[in-house]
């Protein structure tokens, strides 16, 4: 038998699958999803099977062996595999890379140097040892050092010098005679969590049997004895020591006559274990939510690969209709994988979930410490849950038998990953539904225009695609031929440039659902935009608003709460000289420094850089230095001196930091110890207070300047978002939004709760200038330290691959720029980006493979990188 391994370097030259022969003891083992350790060169790597098979078509003798299989368990299903191939031809990635985001980072290889004694060594005495042909004396430390490492099997080559600090000679001295000999070994990053745990494993009344045996000096003991005859269950060590005021040797004494064993038993580090979540029922279906429902779970029912896109209002009820289709597919003995943004996974939102289901759910955020994360991982592997919530990379949730996967808040950009490799989890979770027959539902108040056009879809993409997928895999035969074999393995004959597994690359048309009304019929609230233009020609300098500042008085007034959104990105942060216009930079980026009150320091945002801030102009030595604080800090500062006596609570990245410091907040503000609720998008998203009547958005237009053709769509959906905070339940909401663009379209629409008009206005929009989700697009980024070389590899890059596109001639496919990134200079490196424009559903992803790989040597020999983003979401 033979495996297919990848191994744990990524890398153009690695990345394919090699061929490994299987030891008969690893037979039972290796399998396809397992971790490896496997001969590399002079290496040892840990890797992942991705196949098996009987033969090897050339000569068995050139193929080395598996070193060790690393789990008990595979840690990736075989589906997994198959989607890491898929995502690495989609997104243009290293296929390793793809297989490394499936699992939690406890489990990615960590490489320790070891050594131990020799095999000609093992069986003799130490003072036997021989150096080359001669026999030498043994000095004492030299024989402690190897009964040391004789002791322990093998030492890690750190820890061995660190011991014998002082004899570091000695230790050299026995590897280079070759008494003691290095290994490599591949560990986990973290350990399973054990605990000492006391087992009785005789019946009560053998257990007072021995009680009486024991002599009466023994009275501690006997209680143990007593204690357990009486509830003869497990119990972690400490706490048994706690209850009993006894010590360890009371309950060694023992285990040592085989009475009691301890033993270490494995725990889950679970973040909500002191947490209780009231059960919940299912609540009585309104209409709109018994007609959505009834068409996912048929679906679910039926088996049936289909996706879903839920049109639901703010407050229609979306999350009940998730509840209770994950209900139907539990019910079917299937497994439900429940998507959220990772900023609205909230403790609210947990909640819900654990109060209907219980322990039957695990949650993956990234504010869990990497052990809690992995331990609520192993219970998806384990099968203990079958309903997992989790942001973005939840998706790969090792479960076998996916029923339903659901995306809340589709639209949100943070599904797509902005590190390699560069996926969107709605797609991936649409590929994924595919292999297992399940079923997708992505849930908005605002969905992404992609996803309505995933709807509107007609068949004749179908034709092009078809054609696109051919002219793919010519490129197949150019990557095959430059995969020049490492040392004595040989390569794997199948090559990843083209995707040929099972999934499909077009998905049918997905279903549009839509609820447009709030659960019991309650009111949208009403909203008003203000002018800020007018306020400034009235006189009003104040960030307030005098419509909103009444407002908010009557609220305070009233006892009623208040969210205000501030849009952080488009707020002045930045520090200025008034008397030269001096702007504080980043030296190393070009983007101004962002000044920070509570540090009273400056920073970078991309690169960390920090200096303290400053008074006196660097460049005029003016002392008008104007400080534009950070937003959030500022309008809270504006509010107590508006309003003495208001409890404002700010949420923004600086009080959030700390961890669980989200929960702490939301909790305050839901028992009503605030007043106000200040955020930037984190308050936007999902919460449901019922004492909410009043929502403000300052700034809500500052998106709209940004250089991004998706701007308009984001200032609708963080204003209708925002908006859907108030009056949530019994009390009506009202909501103002102020803006310096009064009549854009966006604005306009996301006033009026009017997604149609926004969508259809948008859309024509798009297809004029052939945007997404018309024509898709392919971000290719060049950076390097120096702009004559970076220019030069750009211009050559751009005219590779337009030469390649003219080979596709029937296909549209446009290759715009180079030119320089928005954000010209990261980090001291430049940056010069190309965009990739091309229609339907094509796959081109093998002529930009093949463009890039000509610029391999340059890439490793000048150190520039080329990175690219397929379907990008960020276009700086
Ligand atoms: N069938 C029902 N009967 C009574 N109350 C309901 C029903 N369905 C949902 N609700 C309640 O209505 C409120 C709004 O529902 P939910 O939060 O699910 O809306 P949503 O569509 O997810 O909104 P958003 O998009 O703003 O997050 C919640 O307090 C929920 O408990
Ligand atoms: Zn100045
Ligand atoms: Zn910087």
């Amino acid at each position: 038998m033979y495996a297919k391994v990848i191994v744990d370097v990524p890398a153009k030259q690695t990345n394919r699958a090699f061929d490994y022969f299987i030891p008969e003891k690893l037979r039972e083992w290796v399998m396809v999803g397992s971790r490896v350790g496997v001969p590399f060169g002079p290496r040892k790597l840990q890797g992942f099977v991705v196949g098996l098979q009987d033969h090897v078509d050339y000569d068995p003798a050139k193929v080395k062996p598996i070193a060790e299989v690393m789990d008990l368990y595979p840690p990736l299903t075989p589906d997994l595999v198959e989607l890491a191939s898929w995502i690495s031809n989609t997104y243009l990635c290293h296929e390793i890379t793809a297989l490394q985001a499936m699992i939690p980072g406890a489990l990615k290889a960590k490489y320790e140097r070891h050594v131990k004694i020799s095999d000609t060594m093992a069986g003799k005495r130490n003072d036997e040892k021989h150096t080359i042909g001669q026999h030498s004396m043994l000095l004492p430390v030299q024989d402690e050092i190897i009964s040391y490492v004789r002791e322990k099997g093998s030492v890690e080559i750190e820890t061995l010098l660190q011991k014998f600090a002082a004899d570091g000679g000695s230790v050299k001295q026995l590897m280079l005679e070759g008494t003691l000999v290095e290994v490599q070994l591949i560990k986990d990053r973290m350990a399973t969590k054990k605990i000492l745990t006391v087992i009785p494993h005789e019946e009560p009344s053998q257990l007072l049997e021995w009680a009486e045996q024991l002599p009466g000096r023994s009275a501690k003991q006997k209680e143990v004895l007593q204690y357990f005859a009486e509830r003869p269950y497990p119990i972690k060590l400490s706490e048994l020591l706690n209850e009993l005021s006894i010590s360890a040797s009371t309950v060694k004494g023992l285990a040592d006559k085989g009475w009691l064993d301890i033993q270490e038993v494995e725990v889950f580090r679970d973040p909500y274990a002191e947490r209780y979540f009231r059960r919940t029922e299912p609540l009585p279906l309104m209409p709109e939510q018994q007609q959505v429902f009834d068409r996912i779970s048929q679906a679910v029912l039926d088996v049936r690969h289909q996706v879903f896109l839920l049109q639901g209002v703010t407050g229609s009820g979306k999350t009940e209709v998730y509840l209770q289709s994950i209900q139907t597919c539990l019910d079917q003995g299937r497994e439900a994988i429940v998507l959220v943004p990772e900023i609205s996974l909230t403790p609210q939102m947990v909640e819900r979930f654990k109060g209907r289901f219980g322990n039957l759910v695990a949650v993956l955020h990234s504010r869990l410490s990497p052990g809690e994360r992995y331990d609520e991982w192993r219970k998806i592997m384990l099968k203990q849950v079958s309903v997992v919530i989790g942001a973005r990379s939840a998706i790969f949730a090792p479960f076998t038998r996916i029923g339903l996967i659901i995306i809340d808040e589709e639209h949100e950009s943070s599904y797509k990953q902005e590190e390699s490799p560069k996926y969107h989890a709605r797609d991936v979770a649409v590929a994924r539904a595919g292999q297992h027959q399940a079923v997708v539902v992505l849930g908005s108040a605002t969905p992404s225009l992609e996803s309505m056009y995933g709807t509107m879809r007609k068949n004749s993409d179908r034709a092009l695609e078809q054609m696109s997928t051919a002219t793919g895999n010519s490129y197949t035969a150019a990557a095959k031929s430059d995969s020049a074999a490492r040392g004595s393995i040989t390569a794997a004959t199948t090559s990843q440039a083209a995707w040929s597994g099972t999934i499909q690359q077009q998905a049918a048309p997905f279903e549009l659902l839509t609820m447009n009304n709030r659960v019991e019929g309650r009111p949208l609230p009403r909203v008003h935009i203000i002018d800020m233009r007018e306020e400034l020609r009235e006189g009003n300098r104040s960030m307030f608003s005098r419509s909103l500042y009444k407002a908010i008085e009557e609220r305070l007034h009233k006892k009623e709460q208040i969210v205000l959104l501030l849009n952080r990105r488009g707020y002045s942060t930045f520090v200025m000289c008034r008397t030269c216009g001096y702007v504080a930079q980043c030296p190393h980026c070009d983007i101004s420094l962002t000044y920070h009150q509570s540090s009273r320091a400056i920073r970078c945002h991309y690169c960390g850089y920090a200096e303290r801030e400053v008074t006196v102009c660097p460049s005029c030595t003016s002392e008008h230095i104007r400080h534009f604080g950070t937003g959030t800090q500022r309008v809270e500062e504006e509010l107590s001196k508006l309003f003495p006596g208001i409890r404002v609570i700010r949420m923004d990245v600086d009080t959030t930091t700390e961890k669980g410091s989200h929960e702490k907040w939301l909790t305050m503000f839901g028992n009503r110890q605030a007043d106000l609720l200040l955020g930037t998008q984190m308050v936007a998203k999902g919460l449901d207070f019922p004492h909410v009547t009043l929502v403000g958005a300052l700034a809500a237009d500052t998106v709209l300047n940004l250089p991004d053709f998706r701007a308009a769509e984001r200032t609708f959906q963080l204003l209708t978002q925002v908006a859907g905070r108030a009056g949530r339940h019994e009390l009506p909401g009202e909501v103002y939004v102020q803006t310096y663009a009064p009549e854009h379209y966006s604005i306009i629409s996301a006033s009026r709760h009017d997604y149609n008009s926004f969508k259809d206005k948008e859309m024509t929009l798009r297809k004029f200038h052939e945007y997404p989700p018309f024509h898709r697009l392919i971000l290719i980024t060049l950076s390097h330290e120096q702009i004559p070389l970076l220019m030069r590899t750009a211009e050559a890059l751009a005219a590779r691959l337009k030469e390649l596109a003219q080979s596709l001639a029937p296909l549209p496919i446009e290759i715009l720029g180079p030119v320089a990134s928005p954000i010209a200079r990261i980090k001291d490196r430049y940056r010069f980006q190309c965009m990739i424009k091309y229609r339907g559903e094509a796959s081109i992803s093998g002529l930009v493979q093949q463009a890039v790989a000509s610029f391999e040597d340059v890439e490793r020999q000048h150190k520039l990188t080329i990175s690219i983003d397929v379907d990008p979401q960020v276009l700086m």
